[in-house]
Protein backbone atom coordinates (compact mmCIF):
# COMPACT_ATOMS: atom_id res chain seq x y z
CA UNK A 1 0.00 0.00 0.00
CA UNK A 2 1.40 3.41 -1.00
CA UNK A 3 -0.31 6.79 -0.24
CA UNK A 4 -2.73 8.76 -2.74
CA UNK A 5 -1.76 11.86 -4.00
CA UNK A 6 -4.83 12.69 -1.31
CA UNK A 7 -3.33 10.58 1.22
CA UNK A 8 -5.81 8.08 1.49
CA UNK A 9 -3.34 4.11 1.25
CA UNK A 10 -3.96 2.63 -2.01
CA UNK A 11 -2.67 -0.40 -3.88
CA UNK A 12 -0.93 0.38 -7.20
CA UNK A 13 -0.03 -2.89 -10.17
CA UNK A 14 2.26 -2.19 -12.36
CA UNK A 15 0.83 -3.10 -16.32
CA UNK A 16 3.05 -3.26 -18.98
CA UNK A 17 6.33 -1.55 -19.58
CA UNK A 18 7.68 -5.34 -21.55
CA UNK A 19 8.58 -5.79 -25.15
CA UNK A 20 8.65 -1.65 -25.67
CA UNK A 21 5.27 -0.78 -24.24
CA UNK A 22 5.35 2.35 -21.72
CA UNK A 23 4.18 0.88 -18.15
CA UNK A 24 1.19 2.03 -15.83
CA UNK A 25 -0.55 1.86 -13.08
CA UNK A 26 -4.03 0.65 -12.26
CA UNK A 27 -4.82 2.25 -8.93
CA UNK A 28 -6.84 0.66 -6.61
CA UNK A 29 -8.10 2.69 -3.18
CA UNK A 30 -10.26 5.66 -2.44
CA UNK A 31 -10.15 9.13 -3.25
CA UNK A 32 -7.90 8.60 -6.46
CA UNK A 33 -8.90 11.62 -8.45
CA UNK A 34 -6.25 13.69 -7.00
CA UNK A 35 -3.71 11.33 -9.51
CA UNK A 36 -5.77 12.47 -12.47
CA UNK A 37 -3.76 15.75 -13.67
CA UNK A 38 -0.49 13.59 -13.43
CA UNK A 39 -1.99 11.03 -15.40
CA UNK A 40 -3.10 13.34 -18.04
CA UNK A 41 0.65 14.75 -19.31
CA UNK A 42 2.16 17.55 -19.06
CA UNK A 43 1.33 19.48 -22.55
CA UNK A 44 -2.59 18.37 -22.17
CA UNK A 45 -4.32 21.97 -22.24
CA UNK A 46 -7.71 20.23 -23.25
CA UNK A 47 -9.63 16.90 -21.84
CA UNK A 48 -12.75 15.25 -22.52
CA UNK A 49 -14.39 13.50 -20.22
CA UNK A 50 -16.31 10.29 -21.52
CA UNK A 51 -19.06 9.11 -19.04
CA UNK A 52 -22.95 7.14 -19.56
CA UNK A 53 -26.37 8.95 -18.88
CA UNK A 54 -26.43 7.14 -15.82
CA UNK A 55 -22.97 9.03 -14.51
CA UNK A 56 -23.90 12.47 -16.27
CA UNK A 57 -23.49 14.22 -12.60
CA UNK A 58 -20.25 12.29 -11.46
CA UNK A 59 -18.68 13.75 -14.93
CA UNK A 60 -19.96 17.19 -14.72
CA UNK A 61 -18.18 17.14 -11.73
CA UNK A 62 -15.55 16.01 -12.96
CA UNK A 63 -15.64 18.46 -15.82
CA UNK A 64 -15.75 21.22 -13.33
CA UNK A 65 -13.09 20.26 -11.47
CA UNK A 66 -10.74 19.53 -14.24
CA UNK A 67 -12.10 23.11 -15.30
CA UNK A 68 -10.86 25.01 -11.75
CA UNK A 69 -7.73 23.17 -12.80
CA UNK A 70 -7.11 25.19 -16.10
CA UNK A 71 -8.21 22.80 -18.68
CA UNK A 72 -10.14 23.48 -21.46
CA UNK A 73 -12.42 20.36 -20.09
CA UNK A 74 -15.59 19.49 -22.01
CA UNK A 75 -18.02 16.72 -21.15
CA UNK A 76 -18.98 14.07 -23.73
CA UNK A 77 -22.09 12.11 -22.72
CA UNK A 78 -22.73 8.96 -24.30
CA UNK A 79 -25.33 6.27 -24.03
CA UNK A 80 -25.35 3.68 -21.34
CA UNK A 81 -23.94 -0.08 -21.62
CA UNK A 82 -23.70 -1.69 -25.29
CA UNK A 83 -25.30 1.37 -26.67
CA UNK A 84 -22.43 3.20 -26.67
CA UNK A 85 -20.13 0.81 -28.13
CA UNK A 86 -21.16 2.19 -32.03
CA UNK A 87 -19.31 3.67 -34.80
CA UNK A 88 -21.86 6.40 -34.54
CA UNK A 89 -21.51 7.20 -31.09
CA UNK A 90 -17.60 7.08 -32.03
CA UNK A 91 -18.38 9.62 -34.72
CA UNK A 92 -20.41 11.44 -32.12
CA UNK A 93 -17.48 11.59 -29.65
CA UNK A 94 -14.81 12.44 -32.76
CA UNK A 95 -17.04 15.14 -33.68
CA UNK A 96 -16.92 16.66 -30.07
CA UNK A 97 -13.11 16.31 -29.91
CA UNK A 98 -12.97 18.09 -33.51
CA UNK A 99 -15.04 20.85 -32.55
CA UNK A 100 -12.96 21.58 -29.41
CA UNK A 101 -9.61 22.06 -31.16
CA UNK A 102 -8.40 18.91 -29.48
CA UNK A 103 -4.91 18.25 -30.38
CA UNK A 104 -2.59 15.50 -29.75
CA UNK A 105 -1.59 16.55 -26.49
CA UNK A 106 -5.07 16.94 -25.39
CA UNK A 107 -6.43 13.72 -23.29
CA UNK A 108 -9.24 11.35 -23.03
CA UNK A 109 -10.49 10.42 -19.63
CA UNK A 110 -13.44 7.74 -20.25
CA UNK A 111 -15.58 7.37 -16.72
CA UNK A 112 -17.63 4.44 -16.25
CA UNK A 113 -18.40 0.42 -16.95
CA UNK A 114 -16.60 -1.45 -19.55
CA UNK A 115 -18.56 -0.34 -22.45
CA UNK A 116 -17.68 3.45 -21.67
CA UNK A 117 -14.23 2.66 -21.32
CA UNK A 118 -13.97 0.24 -24.80
CA UNK A 119 -15.79 3.24 -26.65
CA UNK A 120 -13.10 6.49 -24.28
CA UNK A 121 -10.17 4.12 -25.41
CA UNK A 122 -11.17 3.30 -29.29
CA UNK A 123 -12.15 6.99 -29.44
CA UNK A 124 -8.65 7.87 -28.12
CA UNK A 125 -6.74 5.43 -30.21
CA UNK A 126 -8.50 6.76 -33.21
CA UNK A 127 -8.51 10.38 -32.76
CA UNK A 128 -5.00 12.33 -34.67
CA UNK A 129 -4.07 8.14 -34.69
CA UNK A 130 -4.00 7.95 -31.22
CA UNK A 131 -4.06 10.54 -27.70
CA UNK A 132 -3.54 9.80 -24.91
CA UNK A 133 -6.46 8.46 -22.12
CA UNK A 134 -7.01 7.81 -18.78
CA UNK A 135 -9.39 4.55 -17.40
CA UNK A 136 -11.70 5.68 -14.50
CA UNK A 137 -13.84 2.33 -14.27
CA UNK A 138 -16.70 2.54 -12.11
CA UNK A 139 -17.85 -0.93 -12.32
CA UNK A 140 -16.55 -4.23 -11.04
CA UNK A 141 -15.80 -5.86 -14.50
CA UNK A 142 -14.35 -2.50 -15.24
CA UNK A 143 -11.99 -2.36 -12.59
CA UNK A 144 -10.91 -5.33 -13.10
CA UNK A 145 -11.05 -6.24 -16.66
CA UNK A 146 -12.05 -3.47 -19.18
CA UNK A 147 -10.12 -0.83 -18.59
CA UNK A 148 -6.74 -3.03 -18.30
CA UNK A 149 -4.42 -4.10 -20.78
CA UNK A 150 -5.31 -1.55 -23.89
CA UNK A 151 -7.90 -3.42 -25.80
CA UNK A 152 -10.30 -1.01 -27.20
CA UNK A 153 -13.15 -1.22 -29.31
CA UNK A 154 -16.94 -0.95 -30.75
CA UNK A 155 -19.40 -3.61 -31.90
CA UNK A 156 -20.53 -3.91 -35.54
CA UNK A 157 -23.99 -5.31 -37.13
CA UNK A 158 -21.81 -8.92 -37.42
CA UNK A 159 -20.68 -9.15 -33.94
CA UNK A 160 -19.02 -7.93 -30.71
CA UNK A 161 -15.85 -5.93 -30.38
CA UNK A 162 -15.05 -6.57 -34.37
CA UNK A 163 -13.48 -2.85 -34.51
CA UNK A 164 -11.25 -1.30 -32.26
CA UNK A 165 -7.39 -1.48 -31.65
CA UNK A 166 -5.01 -2.37 -28.84
CA UNK A 167 -4.13 1.38 -27.19
CA UNK A 168 -3.23 1.08 -23.67
CA UNK A 169 -4.03 4.10 -20.87
CA UNK A 170 -1.75 6.14 -19.13
CA UNK A 171 -2.97 4.80 -15.87
CA UNK A 172 -6.51 3.36 -14.58
CA UNK A 173 -8.10 4.83 -11.20
CA UNK A 174 -10.16 1.93 -9.79
CA UNK A 175 -12.26 4.25 -7.03
CA UNK A 176 -13.83 1.36 -4.92
CA UNK A 177 -16.23 3.89 -3.60
CA UNK A 178 -17.69 4.01 -7.29
CA UNK A 179 -19.22 0.64 -7.06
CA UNK A 180 -21.57 1.42 -4.04
CA UNK A 181 -24.14 3.20 -6.31
CA UNK A 182 -23.80 -0.11 -8.74
CA UNK A 183 -27.36 -1.94 -8.97
CA UNK A 184 -26.79 -5.62 -7.73
CA UNK A 185 -27.25 -7.06 -11.39
CA UNK A 186 -24.34 -4.97 -12.74
CA UNK A 187 -22.53 -5.87 -10.13
CA UNK A 188 -22.67 -9.24 -9.97
CA UNK A 189 -22.61 -9.92 -13.83
CA UNK A 190 -18.90 -8.14 -12.99
CA UNK A 191 -17.99 -10.84 -10.55
CA UNK A 192 -18.04 -13.24 -13.94
CA UNK A 193 -14.76 -11.98 -14.98
CA UNK A 194 -13.53 -12.33 -11.29
CA UNK A 195 -14.47 -16.14 -11.45
CA UNK A 196 -12.46 -15.97 -14.38
CA UNK A 197 -9.20 -14.80 -13.72
CA UNK A 198 -9.88 -17.29 -10.55
CA UNK A 199 -10.29 -20.42 -12.63
CA UNK A 200 -7.45 -19.34 -15.45
CA UNK A 201 -4.52 -18.25 -12.83
CA UNK A 202 -5.93 -17.32 -9.21
CA UNK A 203 -7.59 -20.19 -7.39
CA UNK A 204 -7.74 -18.05 -3.98
CA UNK A 205 -10.14 -15.89 -6.14
CA UNK A 206 -12.52 -19.20 -6.23
CA UNK A 207 -11.56 -19.96 -2.56
CA UNK A 208 -12.82 -16.51 -1.02
CA UNK A 209 -16.18 -16.61 -3.11
CA UNK A 210 -16.66 -19.85 -2.01
CA UNK A 211 -16.31 -18.96 2.09
CA UNK A 212 -18.84 -15.88 1.02
CA UNK A 213 -20.86 -15.79 -1.93
CA UNK A 214 -23.56 -13.64 -0.35
CA UNK A 215 -20.58 -10.99 0.66
CA UNK A 216 -18.78 -11.39 -2.73
CA UNK A 217 -22.11 -9.96 -3.64
CA UNK A 218 -21.51 -6.61 -2.64
CA UNK A 219 -18.84 -3.56 -2.63
CA UNK A 220 -19.90 -4.18 1.48
CA UNK A 221 -18.14 -7.39 1.23
CA UNK A 222 -15.17 -8.21 3.60
CA UNK A 223 -13.44 -9.16 0.67
CA UNK A 224 -14.51 -6.78 -2.08
CA UNK A 225 -10.81 -4.75 -2.30
CA UNK A 226 -9.16 -8.46 -2.29
CA UNK A 227 -11.27 -9.69 -5.25
CA UNK A 228 -10.55 -6.81 -7.21
CA UNK A 229 -6.83 -6.86 -6.67
CA UNK A 230 -6.21 -10.29 -7.50
CA UNK A 231 -7.90 -10.35 -10.55
CA UNK A 232 -6.61 -7.11 -11.71
CA UNK A 233 -2.99 -8.98 -11.12
CA UNK A 234 -3.97 -11.64 -13.01
CA UNK A 235 -4.99 -9.37 -16.09
CA UNK A 236 -1.71 -7.44 -15.40
CA UNK A 237 0.79 -10.25 -15.46
CA UNK A 238 -1.00 -11.41 -18.81
CA UNK A 239 -1.29 -8.39 -20.75
CA UNK A 240 2.63 -7.30 -19.74
CA UNK A 241 3.31 -10.55 -21.60
CA UNK A 242 1.25 -10.46 -24.49
CA UNK A 243 -0.02 -6.75 -25.26
CA UNK A 244 -1.35 -7.88 -28.55
CA UNK A 245 -2.84 -11.38 -28.05
CA UNK A 246 -0.03 -13.36 -29.97
CA UNK A 247 -0.64 -16.08 -27.12
CA UNK A 248 -0.86 -16.02 -23.74
CA UNK A 249 -3.63 -13.42 -23.97
CA UNK A 250 -5.93 -15.26 -25.75
CA UNK A 251 -6.56 -17.16 -22.24
CA UNK A 252 -8.43 -13.81 -20.80
CA UNK A 253 -10.92 -15.18 -23.40
CA UNK A 254 -11.90 -18.07 -21.09
CA UNK A 255 -15.92 -18.37 -21.81
CA UNK A 256 -16.05 -15.69 -23.86
CA UNK A 257 -16.03 -17.75 -27.46
CA UNK A 258 -19.77 -18.69 -26.54
CA UNK A 259 -20.72 -15.74 -24.66
CA UNK A 260 -20.11 -13.13 -26.95
CA UNK A 261 -22.25 -15.46 -29.61
CA UNK A 262 -25.01 -14.95 -26.61
CA UNK A 263 -24.83 -11.32 -26.43
CA UNK A 264 -24.76 -10.98 -29.61
CA UNK A 265 -28.20 -13.11 -29.96
CA UNK A 266 -29.47 -11.35 -27.35
CA UNK A 267 -28.86 -8.20 -28.68
CA UNK A 268 -26.92 -7.05 -25.91
CA UNK A 269 -29.76 -6.71 -23.45
CA UNK A 270 -27.92 -9.60 -21.35
CA UNK A 271 -24.74 -7.77 -19.44
CA UNK A 272 -21.27 -9.16 -20.68
CA UNK A 273 -20.36 -10.86 -17.50
CA UNK A 274 -23.61 -12.74 -17.68
CA UNK A 275 -22.66 -14.11 -21.34
CA UNK A 276 -19.52 -14.74 -19.96
CA UNK A 277 -20.89 -16.84 -17.41
CA UNK A 278 -22.80 -19.05 -19.33
CA UNK A 279 -19.92 -19.05 -21.46
CA UNK A 280 -17.76 -20.56 -19.05
CA UNK A 281 -19.78 -23.27 -18.29
CA UNK A 282 -20.40 -24.26 -21.82
CA UNK A 283 -16.32 -23.98 -21.65
CA UNK A 284 -15.90 -26.26 -18.89
CA UNK A 285 -18.17 -28.91 -20.50
CA UNK A 286 -16.03 -28.77 -23.61
CA UNK A 287 -12.80 -29.07 -21.54
CA UNK A 288 -14.54 -31.99 -19.67
CA UNK A 289 -15.57 -33.52 -23.02
CA UNK A 290 -12.94 -33.25 -24.52
CA UNK A 291 -10.85 -35.67 -21.30
CA UNK A 292 -8.43 -32.47 -20.58
CA UNK A 293 -10.57 -31.78 -17.52
CA UNK A 294 -11.39 -33.29 -14.08
CA UNK A 295 -15.22 -33.65 -13.03
CA UNK A 296 -14.83 -31.73 -9.77
CA UNK A 297 -13.31 -28.80 -11.74
CA UNK A 298 -15.64 -28.35 -14.52
CA UNK A 299 -18.46 -28.84 -11.88
CA UNK A 300 -16.86 -26.30 -9.51
CA UNK A 301 -18.09 -23.55 -12.49
CA UNK A 302 -22.03 -24.10 -11.96
CA UNK A 303 -21.52 -24.15 -8.53
CA UNK A 304 -19.70 -21.12 -7.91
CA UNK A 305 -21.10 -19.41 -11.01
CA UNK A 306 -24.85 -20.36 -9.55
CA UNK A 307 -23.60 -19.15 -5.61
CA UNK A 308 -23.20 -15.69 -7.42
CA UNK A 309 -27.20 -15.58 -8.74
CA UNK A 310 -25.12 -15.98 -12.19
CA UNK A 311 -26.64 -17.46 -15.28
CA UNK A 312 -25.47 -21.07 -16.14
CA UNK A 313 -27.70 -22.26 -18.78
CA UNK A 314 -29.09 -20.75 -22.10
CA UNK A 315 -31.97 -21.41 -24.15
CA UNK A 316 -31.30 -24.58 -26.28
CA UNK A 317 -33.19 -23.88 -29.62
CA UNK A 318 -30.50 -21.11 -30.57
CA UNK A 319 -27.58 -23.71 -30.99
CA UNK A 320 -27.19 -23.17 -35.29
CA UNK A 321 -27.56 -19.21 -34.45
CA UNK A 322 -24.88 -19.69 -31.54
CA UNK A 323 -22.18 -22.07 -33.80
CA UNK A 324 -22.52 -19.34 -37.14
CA UNK A 325 -21.67 -16.15 -34.52
CA UNK A 326 -18.30 -18.50 -32.93
CA UNK A 327 -17.00 -18.77 -36.59
CA UNK A 328 -16.16 -15.19 -36.93
CA UNK A 329 -14.55 -15.54 -33.23
CA UNK A 330 -10.92 -13.66 -33.00
CA UNK A 331 -9.63 -16.49 -32.22
CA UNK A 332 -10.87 -18.68 -35.12
CA UNK A 333 -8.28 -19.28 -37.94
CA UNK A 334 -10.17 -19.71 -41.44
CA UNK A 335 -12.84 -22.40 -40.68
CA UNK A 336 -10.64 -23.67 -37.25
CA UNK A 337 -13.09 -22.91 -34.35
CA UNK A 338 -10.77 -22.67 -31.48
CA UNK A 339 -11.91 -22.64 -27.66
CA UNK A 340 -9.78 -21.80 -24.14
CA UNK A 341 -10.58 -24.79 -22.19
CA UNK A 342 -8.95 -25.86 -18.67
CA UNK A 343 -6.40 -28.65 -18.61
CA UNK A 344 -6.94 -28.31 -14.87
CA UNK A 345 -7.26 -25.56 -12.32
CA UNK A 346 -5.34 -22.42 -13.54
CA UNK A 347 -3.91 -24.58 -16.29
CA UNK A 348 -5.73 -22.41 -19.62
CA UNK A 349 -4.63 -24.03 -23.16
CA UNK A 350 -6.19 -23.89 -26.74
CA UNK A 351 -8.50 -26.66 -27.97
CA UNK A 352 -8.08 -26.30 -31.99
CA UNK A 353 -11.11 -27.65 -34.04
CA UNK A 354 -12.92 -29.49 -31.80
CA UNK A 355 -15.22 -32.14 -33.43
CA UNK A 356 -18.85 -30.45 -34.27
CA UNK A 357 -20.16 -33.60 -32.08
CA UNK A 358 -18.42 -32.57 -29.07
CA UNK A 359 -19.70 -28.71 -29.21
CA UNK A 360 -23.09 -30.41 -29.71
CA UNK A 361 -22.38 -32.27 -26.33
CA UNK A 362 -21.18 -29.49 -24.46
CA UNK A 363 -23.93 -26.97 -25.56
CA UNK A 364 -26.94 -29.81 -24.47
CA UNK A 365 -25.20 -29.34 -20.99
CA UNK A 366 -25.82 -25.71 -20.82
CA UNK A 367 -29.40 -26.01 -22.79
CA UNK A 368 -30.67 -28.74 -20.33
CA UNK A 369 -32.46 -26.28 -17.66
CA UNK A 370 -32.51 -23.27 -19.94
CA UNK A 371 -36.06 -22.15 -18.21
CA UNK A 372 -33.83 -21.75 -15.27
CA UNK A 373 -31.41 -18.91 -17.15
CA UNK A 374 -31.36 -15.00 -16.93
CA UNK A 375 -29.20 -12.49 -17.40
N1 LIG B 1 -11.47 -4.07 -23.10
C1 LIG B 1 -11.48 -5.18 -22.40
O1 LIG B 1 -10.44 -5.82 -22.17
C2 LIG B 1 -12.78 -5.67 -21.84
C3 LIG B 1 -12.76 -6.65 -20.85
C4 LIG B 1 -13.98 -7.08 -20.32
C5 LIG B 1 -15.17 -6.51 -20.77
N2 LIG B 1 -15.14 -5.55 -21.72
C6 LIG B 1 -16.37 -4.90 -22.16
O2 LIG B 1 -16.98 -4.24 -21.04
C7 LIG B 1 -18.38 -4.11 -21.28
C8 LIG B 1 -19.16 -4.49 -20.05
O3 LIG B 1 -18.83 -3.60 -19.02
P1 LIG B 1 -19.69 -3.47 -17.68
O4 LIG B 1 -20.09 -4.81 -17.21
O5 LIG B 1 -18.95 -2.58 -16.81
O6 LIG B 1 -21.03 -2.84 -18.17
P2 LIG B 1 -21.43 -1.37 -18.72
O7 LIG B 1 -20.30 -0.53 -19.03
O8 LIG B 1 -22.44 -1.65 -19.77
O9 LIG B 1 -22.15 -0.76 -17.41
C9 LIG B 1 -23.35 -1.32 -16.94
C10 LIG B 1 -24.36 -0.22 -16.57
O10 LIG B 1 -23.96 0.39 -15.36
C11 LIG B 1 -23.92 1.82 -15.50
N3 LIG B 1 -22.92 2.26 -14.54
C12 LIG B 1 -21.57 2.21 -14.67
N4 LIG B 1 -20.98 2.55 -13.52
C13 LIG B 1 -21.96 2.82 -12.64
C14 LIG B 1 -21.98 3.21 -11.27
N5 LIG B 1 -20.85 3.34 -10.57
N6 LIG B 1 -23.17 3.40 -10.67
C15 LIG B 1 -24.33 3.23 -11.35
N7 LIG B 1 -24.38 2.84 -12.64
C16 LIG B 1 -23.21 2.64 -13.28
C17 LIG B 1 -23.62 2.02 -16.97
O11 LIG B 1 -23.99 3.28 -17.42
C18 LIG B 1 -24.46 0.90 -17.59
O12 LIG B 1 -25.79 1.29 -17.73
C19 LIG B 1 -18.69 -4.99 -22.47
O13 LIG B 1 -18.86 -4.19 -23.61
C20 LIG B 1 -17.45 -5.84 -22.62
O14 LIG B 1 -17.26 -6.26 -23.95
C21 LIG B 1 -13.97 -5.12 -22.26
O1 LIG C 1 -8.30 -8.53 -22.40
C1 LIG C 1 -8.51 -9.54 -23.08
O2 LIG C 1 -7.69 -9.96 -23.90
C2 LIG C 1 -9.77 -10.27 -22.94
O3 LIG C 1 -10.06 -11.17 -23.70
C3 LIG C 1 -10.65 -9.86 -21.80
C4 LIG C 1 -12.13 -10.11 -22.03
O4 LIG C 1 -12.73 -10.22 -20.74
C5 LIG C 1 -12.84 -8.98 -22.76
O5 LIG C 1 -14.22 -9.22 -22.77
C6 LIG C 1 -12.34 -8.63 -24.14
O6 LIG C 1 -12.93 -7.43 -24.59
C7 LIG C 1 -12.64 -9.67 -25.17
O7 LIG C 1 -11.88 -9.39 -26.26
P1 LIG C 1 -12.18 -9.86 -27.74
O8 LIG C 1 -10.87 -9.66 -28.40
O9 LIG C 1 -12.62 -11.30 -27.70
O10 LIG C 1 -13.24 -8.97 -28.27
ZN1 LIG D 1 -14.84 -10.18 -20.93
Amino acid sequence: MTPSAEGAEVTRIRVGGTAGTDPYEAVVGRRLLGELPRLLGERAKRVAVIVPQALAETGEGLRADLAGEGYEAVLIQVPNAEEAKTAEVAAYCWRALGQSGFTRSDAVVGVGGGATTDLAGFVAATWLRGVRWVAVPTTVLGMVDAAVGGKTGINTAEGKNLVGAFHPPAGVLCDLAALDSLGVHDYVSGLAEVVKAGFIADPAILELIEADPEGARSPAGAHTAELVERAIRVKAEVVSADLKESGRREILNYGHTLGHAIEKNERYTWRHGAAVSVGMVFAAELGRIAGRLDDATADRHRAVLRALGLPVTYRGDQWPKLLQTMKVDKKTRGDVLRFIVLDGLAKPAVLEGPDPAMLLAAHAEIAAGAEEGAA
